[in-house]
This record gives C-alpha cells, sequence and structure tokens, in this order.
C-alpha cells in the first residue's frame, strides 16, 4: 500500500467514541465545538482538534453529537438516539448504558449543564495539555547517551537515525543470550519484512480487524526501545507527529519499580511523574485521548499478575502499581486509553498475548542505517567514511554495529583513535574494541575532572585503578546473580560511592537525575550489558593475577595453578550455562589474554606470567574441546573466543572448504562449530544440510546443526539427536520466516526411555512446537523407523493439525504406530487443512482396522493424499479391496496404493 493510500485509510477512520467516565464525579453536557482552526501554534492545533472532537461523538450513532446527554456512568449521545434506546430497553424492563452496560436509573440521571460550563473545562484542559507539552520536549529533546560530558548537549533529533522495526517478533530466540539473540536479529535483517516506522507504531493495516490499543515493542539490550519511545514522544510533543492522540504519558518501568510497595490510584501517579499534568481532574483525563508509554518490562520489580488481580476501573481508586497495570492493559482502566509496552524479549511474555493487538520488533539498524548513524555522528565526512569503512572490514564489528549502543561505543573509541596521535592498529575483535572503549572513558574522565599533561595508557588506568576494580568487582557479582541494575547498598558492598559512580558515568549511567521526591533514590546500571560482562572478565583477570582465590573459589574455580587450565574450567562452566549467560564474559577473558590487550589494561589487571606458551596451550585446548551434552549453538562460542585471541586459521580453513568442491575434506569438531555458525550466519539459504557428507565424528555431526536454521533441507538420519538438539529444530521451525521444507530424522529415536522404563516423548515437544507454528513450512517430514509409538502419533497428528499445514510427504514407515496410530493419522487426513499427497505407513503393524479407517477418511473430503504406501504389514486381500477400488474411482485422487 502506498504512503498515499495509507493516509487516506487513516483520514477516512472514524473519530475515537473513546470516552469512558467512570468517576462518580458529575458530568457536564459537551459543547457543540465550532470548527475553526485554532491557535497558530501547531501544539496547540493538534491537541485542541482531538479533544474537540472526542466531545462531539455519539457513542450510539459514533456522529457528531446532537442535543447532548449523559449517563451516571459519563458516556455522551445524541438526546434521539438516547430516547430511542432507552424506550426499547424499558419495555423490556433492563436499562442498562448502552456503552458499558452500567445498570442506574438513566433517565434521571440525564443531565442539561450548559454549554459554557463544558467550555470551560475544556479550555482550563487545553492549557494544561500544552504544559505538557513543553515539558515532555523539554525533558527529550536532549540525550545524555552515558557521557556526563555532553548531558544537555546533544540533541535527540540531530543523531537519531531510523531504526528497523518490524511487526511480530521472532519466537526462537527469548531463551538465548542477548548475543546470540543479536547474531539471529542480524541475520534476518536480510530478509523481506516490512518496517513498521516510528510514528506509525499504532496504525492499522488493512488486514488488521481489531483497532489497534496495545502494543508491545520487543527488542535485545541496546537496540534502541528507550531512543524510540523518547522519539515518538518528542514528535508528539513537538506537533509533528500522531496529533490525534491528546496526552502522552511516558513512565519507565525503573521509575515505576520506586514505588512498587505503595499505593496510587493511576491519576495521583501520573501527577507524581509528569508534574505538568497536576490540574488534570478524573474529568479532564476521560475526555483525552491517551497514551501511555511504559518502558523496559524487563527491568520491572513489580508482579504482573493477571490472574489474581484486583478490579480497578476508576482512576482515581487507590491500588498498588502492578493492579493498576494490569488493569490498564486488559481494559478495565481507562478502556479507550493506548498503551505501549517495550520489552527485551525474555521478559515479554509477562503480557498474556490475548492482551496484546500489536507486536513489534526493534531489529536495531540495517547496514544502511549503520552507515547514516556513523554519518549524523560526525560532520567530518572523511571520519564517518573511514569508521564506516573500518567496520566493514572485520565481520564481528559489523555485526555488532546492528545494536546502536555498539555504534556509539565504536563511535566514541575511533573518532577518539583517530583523531588523536594514536598509533597502531585499529581494534578488530570485540575485546579490542572495549579495551580502548574503557580507555577513552577514562581519558574523558580525566580531561573533565582532572588537568595536567598527557599520561600513558598505563598511567591513566592506574589512577583509576581503584574505581574501575569496584566497578569490575560489582559488574561480576552481579553478573553472577543476573542482575542489571543496582541500587545504592548494591554499589556500597562493592565500596563504591554515588559520587564515584557518577563520575564513570561513561560507563555507569546514573538514571534519576530529577529534582522530585521520589527520584531521590538513584539507581544505576551500565550503559550495556555487554559492559558488564567486559568489566567483570577484567576483573576476574585482575583477580587471577593477584591470586585472589576467594573470589575465584566462589566461581567454582579453584585451580588457578596457569592460565591456560584456569580458562579451560571457566570456559567448561560457561558451556555448561543453557542461556549462554556466560558466553560474552568468557569471550572477552580469552580476548584478554592477548600481549596487545594486556598492555593497554595492565594498570588495571596487573602482570600476567608467561603469557606466550599459555597461548599456544589455550588455542589447543580450545580446538580440542569436546563436552557431553552441550548445545551446539553454546560450542559455537568456542570458536568465537579463538577469533578473540586473532587465531583465524579454523575461521580460513573453512572458508577454503565451503569454495573447494571436495566435500570429504576430515573436519574436526571445532571446524564443525565454525562452519555451523558461518552457514548460519551466510545471506544466502543454504539448499541442503546433508550431515552424511560431512566427514566428521558423531559429535561433529551434532555440531552442525545450528544451520539448519539457515536451509532448505535438512537431512538428519542417523544423528541421535537430544533435547537440545530438538530445541534447535524448533526454534528453526519456529522463525520468522522459516527456511526449511524438508527434514529427514529418519532412525533418531524420537522418545526417552524414564526412570520406569515407560516412553516418554519430551524430546519431540520442541519439535511439535516448532510444526504447530505459524511459520512452518514444512513439506516432507520423514520419521522413518523413529519409535513413534501410537501416543506419539497423537501428539504429532494434533500438532500437524493446528496449523494449515504446508506437509506434502510424510514418511513414517518402521514404526509401531499399529491401527491407534493410524486412527489419528486418519483425524489428520480428514482434516480441512490436511495437504499430504504421500504418505508411508509400511512395516507399521497394521491391520484390516486400519484399511477401514483410510478407507474411511479417503472418502472425506478433500483428501489430497495420492499415494498410500501400506507394504510388509500383512494386509489380506479382503481388507485391501476398498482401498484398491479407491485407486480406480474417479472421484479419488489416490492414484498409486502399494501394500504388497
Ligand atoms: N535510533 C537511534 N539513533 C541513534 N542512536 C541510537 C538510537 N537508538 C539507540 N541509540 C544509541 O544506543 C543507546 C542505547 O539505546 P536504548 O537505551 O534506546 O536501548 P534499549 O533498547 O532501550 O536498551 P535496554 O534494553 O538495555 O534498555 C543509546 O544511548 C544511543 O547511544
Amino acid at each position: 500500500m502506498s504512503s498515499l493510500e495509507e493516509k487516506e485509510i487513516r483520514a477516512e477512520s472514524p473519530a475515537p467514541s473513546c470516552l469512558s467516565m467512570k468517576s462518580d464525579h458529575s458530568k457536564d453536557f459537551p459543547p457543540v465545538f465550532s470548527h475553526e482552526p485554532g491557535p497558530s501554534d501547531t501544539i496547540e492545533k493538534g491537541s485542541h482538534a482531538c479533544v474537540e472532537e472526542q466531545l462531539c461523538c455519539c457513542v450510539l450513532c459514533q456522529d457528531v453529537l446532537k442535543d447532548p446527554v449523559s449517563t451516571s456512568c459519563g458516556h455522551w449521545f445524541c438526546r434521539q438516539c438516547f430516547t430511542s434506546y432507552w424506550d426499547q430497553a424499558a419495555s423490556s424492563g433492563d436499562s442498562p448504558c448502552p456503552h458499558c452496560g452500567e445498570k442506574s436509573s438513566i433517565r434521571a440521571r440525564l443531565q442539561t449543564t450548559s454549554q459554557s460550563s463544558c467550555e470551560q473545562t475544556i479550555a482550563g484542559l487545553q492549557e494544561v495539555l500544552d504544559e505538557h507539552k513543553i515539558s515532555l520536549k523539554r525533558r527529550y529533546e536532549h540525550v545524555s547517551e552515558g557521557t556526563d560530558e555532553k548531558r544537555n548537549g546533544i540533541l535527540l533529533n540531530n543523531i537519531y537515525t531510523e531504526l528497523y522495526i518490524t511487526k511480530g517478533q521472532c519466537e526462537e530466540i527469548h531463551n538465548q543470550h542477548e548475543e546470540r539473540q543479536l547474531e539471529i536479529a542480524s541475520k534476518k535483517k536480510t530478509l523481506d519484512d516490512t518496517p513498521i516506522r516510528c510514528q506509525d507504531i499504532f496504525e492499522a493495516v488493512c488486514d488488521q480487524q481489531r483497532p489497534i490499543r496495545v502494543v508491545l515493542t520487543n527488542g535485545v539490550a541496546g537496540i534502541g526501545k528507550t531512543f524510540l519511545v523518547q522519539k515518538f514522544t518528542l514528535d508528539w510533543s513537538e506537533g509533528l507527529e500522531n496529533q490525534d492522540i491528546s496526552v502522552v504519558i511516558l513512565l519507565s518501568f525503573r521509575e515505576l519499580n520506586l514505588i512498587r510497595d505503595e499505593q496510587y490510584s493511576l491519576l495521583e501517579l501520573l501527577h507524581i511523574f509528569h508534574p505538568a499534568l497536576q490540574k488534570v481532574t478524573a474529568e479532564k483525563l476521560a475526555v483525552c485521548k491517551l497514551l501511555l508509554i511504559f518502558d523496559g518490562l524487563d527491568e520491572t520489580r513489580l508482579s504482573l499478575d493477571f490472574i489474581n488481580r484486583k478490579l480497578v476501573s476508576n482512576v482515581t481508586q487507590q491500588s498498588s502499581v502492578s493492579f493498576l497495570l494490569t488493569n490498564l492493559i486488559e481494559g478495565n482502566l481507562l478502556p479507550s486509553a493506548l498503551i505501549w509496552i517495550t520489552s527485551r524479549p525474555a521478559a515479554a511474555n509477562q503480557i498474556p498475548p490475548d492482551y496484546i493487538d500489536r507486536m513489534t520488533e526493534v531489529r536495531g539498524f540495517t547496514d544502511t542505517q549503520k552507515e547514516e548513524y556513523f554519518r549524523r555522528r560526525f560532520n567530518d565526512e572523511e571520519l564517518s567514511s573511514r569508521i564506516i569503512s573500518h567496520m566493514k572490514t572485520s565481520r564481528s564489528l559489523h555485526i555488532m554495529c546492528t545494536i546502536p549502543v555498539f555504534c556509539w561505543i565504536t563511535a566514541a573509541v575511533l573518532e577518539h583513535m583517530l583523531t588523536t596521535e594514536q598509533r597502531g592498529e585499529l581494534p578488530k575483535t570485540l575485546t579490542d574494541m572495549y579495551s580502548h572503549f574503557l580507555l577513552v572513558q577514562t581519558k574523558r574522565k580525566k580531561n573533565k575532572y582532572l588537568e595536567g599533561r598527557e599520561t600513558s595508557p598505563q598511567e591513566l588506568m592506574e589512577a583509576d585503578r581503584e574505581v574501575l576494580l569496584k566497578l569490575g568487582r560489582l559488574a561480576f557479582e552481579q553478573m553472577e546473580k543476573g542482575n542489571i541494575l543496582y541500587y545504592q547498598e548494591d554499589l556500597e558492598q562493592c565500596g563504591l560511592s554515588v559520587t564515584e559512580a557518577s563520575v564513570y558515568s561513561g560507563v555507569c549511567t546514573e538514571i534519576f537525575k530529577r529534582e522530585c521526591v521520589i527520584f531521590q533514590k538513584p539507581v544505576f546500571c551500565f550503559v550495556h550489558l555487554s559492559i558488564q560482562e567486559f568489566l567483570a572478565a577484567v576483573y576476574m583477570f585482575h583477580c587471577y593475577n593477584n591470586k585472589k582465590t576467594e573470589v575465584l573459589q566462589d566461581f567454582q574455580e579453584k585451580d588457578i595453578s596457569s592460565l591456560d587450565v584456569f580458562l579451560n574450567r571457566i570456559m567448561e562452566k560457561s558451556l555448561k550455562s543453557e542461556t549462554g549467560h556466560l558466553d560474552l564474559f568468557v569471550r572477552f577473558l580469552h580476548g584478554l589474554c592477548l600481549e596487545s590487550n594486556q598492555q593497554l589494561l595492565k594498570g588495571l589487571m596487573g602482570q600476567t606470567d608467561n603469557i606466550p606458551e599459555h597461548i599456544e596451550l589455550i588455542i589447543i585446548n580450545l580446538k580440542k574441546m569436546n563436552i557431553l551434552n552441550v548445545s551446539p549453538d553454546r560450542s559455537i562460542n568456542i570458536f568465537h573466543c579463538l577469533i578473540e585471541m586473532n587465531d583465524v586459521l579454523v575461521y580460513q580453513e573453512i572458508q577454503k572448504f565451503l569454495k573447494s568442491e571436495n566435500r570429504s575434506e576430515n573436519l574436526s569438531e571445532i571446524h564443525c562449530s565454525a562452519l555451523a555458525y558461518i552457514l548460519q550466519m551466510s545471506d544466502e539459504v543454504l539448499d541442503e544440510l546433508d550431515l552424511e557428507k560431512y566427514n566428521t565424528t558423531k559429535e561433529g555431526h551434532l555440531r552442525l546443526i545450528p544451520a539448519v536454521r539457515n536451509s532448505r533441507k535438512a537431512l538428519l538420519c542417523k544423528a541421535w539427536l537430544s533435547e537440545t538438539h530438538f530445541e534447535i529444530l524448533g526454534s528453526a521451525l519456529m522463525s520468522n520466516p522459516s527456511h526449511l521444507t524438508e527434514l529427514d530424522l529418519s532412525f533418531t529415536p524420537l522418545h526417552i526411555l524414564s526412570g520406569n522404563n515407560s516412553l516418554q516423548h519430551s524430546a519431540m515437544k520442541p519439535l511439535l512446537a516448532g510444526l504447530e507454528s505459524p511459520h512452518c513450512r514444512l513439506e516432507t517430514l520423514r520419521l522413518k523407523c523413529c519409535r513413534l509409538t501410537e501416543t506419539a502419533c497423537a501428539a504429532l497428528v494434533s500438532a500437524l493439525k493446528s496449523n494449515p499445514s504446508h506437509l506434502r510427504n510424510l514418511d513414517l514407515s518402521k514404526n509401531d504406530v499399529q491401527d491407534l496410530g493410524v486412527k489419528h493419522i486418519c483425524v489428520f487426513l480428514e482434516s480441512p487443512h490436511c495437504k499430504v499427497e504421500t504418505l508411508s505407513l509400511s512395516n507399521c503393524s497394521l491391520s484390516e482396522i486400519s484399511c477401514a479407517a483410510l478407507v474411511s477418511a479417503l472418502k472425506s473430503n478433500p483428501s489430497h493424499l495420492k499415494h498410500l504406501d501400506l507394504r510388509e504389514n500383512n494386509l489380506q486381500d479382503s481388507a485391501m479391496k476398498e482401498l484398491s477400488d479407491l485407486v480406480k474411482c474417479p472421484h479419488s485422487r489416490l492414484e498409486d496404493l502399494k501394500w504388497k
């Protein structure tokens, strides 16, 4: 649809009939406004028009109110519409409000108030709303981006670069560590998803049936969610976009955490966080079209319980903040207000999908947007071009720049290196980049707070050693606990004062600076999770060098006899983590072993002995590392660690392997992890991943499994997958879009034996979830000899049935399916979703009963089955007669029946 068409549709959409005035206060008649243009100021124009429009609308006829009347519950109608409704309702003895159903003696409460008093209400409101706009504009036009020195200096509009936002979310990434989510997200960007513009977040698209009230926007850490909502709010407050909304209220979950144990009404809450709205009463609020934005659901310490919540339907009713929120989301409180929530993916499921009208996902910057970011950032074109071309030379930097916060880190480091008289190579690995970043921050701090001569990196680090190590300790201890936000008490436990932390605001951001009673409690976090992980790694290295055994032991690391053994143990620990929460941390630890980074951070980490000998051993260890039952996604991190150590041999060998025609070359496990990573990240979708074609060990084959995410055919016969591999398969089928059209799992048992020797199909669960997904495009599924039982058949059929299936070929041969299993399959064949054309049930212990069931299913309409294989079931001629007749029948599609 062209943007012009979109605009037309938008313009035609009816004005909101949304007034819900649930307060008990008396209501005034709305005036009939003239439609003369408002004052020349754009801010006023927009909101004024909106308040008028809303008040002029009859809830019954949706048209401009004529001779308006209102009910005690606060809904407005044309007198005539209302009288005819009331006459009908009264004859049935019942007269609830036609809009909300509230029972009241409506006629008695009809009010006739003068037009002038209502005009007064609106006039007062307009003034307050304008003040609110000005206050929002003041609050969001400047951004601090972590660095104290430029606070109030950078205009959001100057640096804001359009983000890539799409509809929907990628289910498969929820349980992954942020870093892996990013890799998947970056890969997805090349795919053709229609982007949504910041200002169109609530805009209904043609296929959207219901109006969009609640929007949930997902995105990994640092991807730009907060910038997005701030930009939206700024554009609105400047009168540029979404002027049909009369009030935008932006709240962050961080702020709400501070009052989580207190009781407030929604009105009080708005007054506290947006003092410019102090004069807005419940009645005034009720006539406004409201947008409430809640930023950062992942940071909430409120528990959002949608089941055991107390009903709150009035804006003056006091309750806990979490009840206010659940009621707002459910639509009990301010049912016509728009709600926009942002969250990191892992926390998004706190809101039941039924309450969400639209899901969007911020995917960061596309390749073009990355470049635009750097060009906007620097006025110096030569500088931005050099930074862009450097970013392009390193694949990992280029991928990382998908996240805006990493672009900011890169910009800070490279600007510093290219504009000062720095010599030596520009950082290529992540650890290089972060080491320089720390140095730049230290230097910045020095320039601002200290004076004096130019200092070497070592001197700089030494000067700040104490405070940086305290920050490192905080990062390390909180990483272990999974915390990302800290309060003063947390800092003090690590010996840090609030002042020290504030001075380091380039690394650690002080969030609450506002002079409001509620904000007196400062809250801290690292600018990005990856910075926390980096500082944690620096701190760990410092502890290793200084033999701080108690810290290392707390991390379950007892053997610190040599660096290679030490790193080996930590690597093993990280590989066993299901979520990969230590992946980036170990990657940094390995990068920090390099002589260059050791030199850079020597003042901080101290001296490490015998580096060159250790390096060689560490690399050897990584290459031969092979731990049982580790997810192949985790194993890929071993390859990343090699890259951080500047060992690119494996990478080069795999590139060579991919270029050569000869696939018989022997591949080690680490080669397979590298190959899986490269195939998975490739812009081209692989036609076929056939494990048997790769000459490697059983473990090597399993390490290739992540590549299914970017393959059309996955031939995984005899691979003996475990649950973690099925999870990857499930995620490949669920991803949007999913490429997999053919999956062969023959000779892979789909069940495990439980303690009491009964068969359990838990391994299948992620696979079934994938088959159920609306994104699944599987056309061929081969499950030959997979030890499928009748119950597994039932589960499989139920997954296939729940979805308009694309499945054309299903091979279930050599399974003990039996007649009961066939009964389930027949239900699938009869379902209107079923498009299966080829079905093999050979050697499945079937009897005549199955034949009869199949006949009945195939006669039902519309069956697509053309080829049916029932061989090796010992079926009698007589039992097969009816089935054979179906082949001849002109109405049947069955053309090929094998049974002997
Ligand atoms: N659209 C953008 N244009 C320019 N810079 C951006 C943009 N979005 C984000 N950034 C940069 O990235 C940083 C982090 O962005 P932001 O705080 O919005 O991320 P987030 O998704 O809210 O992260 P988190 O989940 O960690 O809170 C910003 O401080 C800014 O430097």
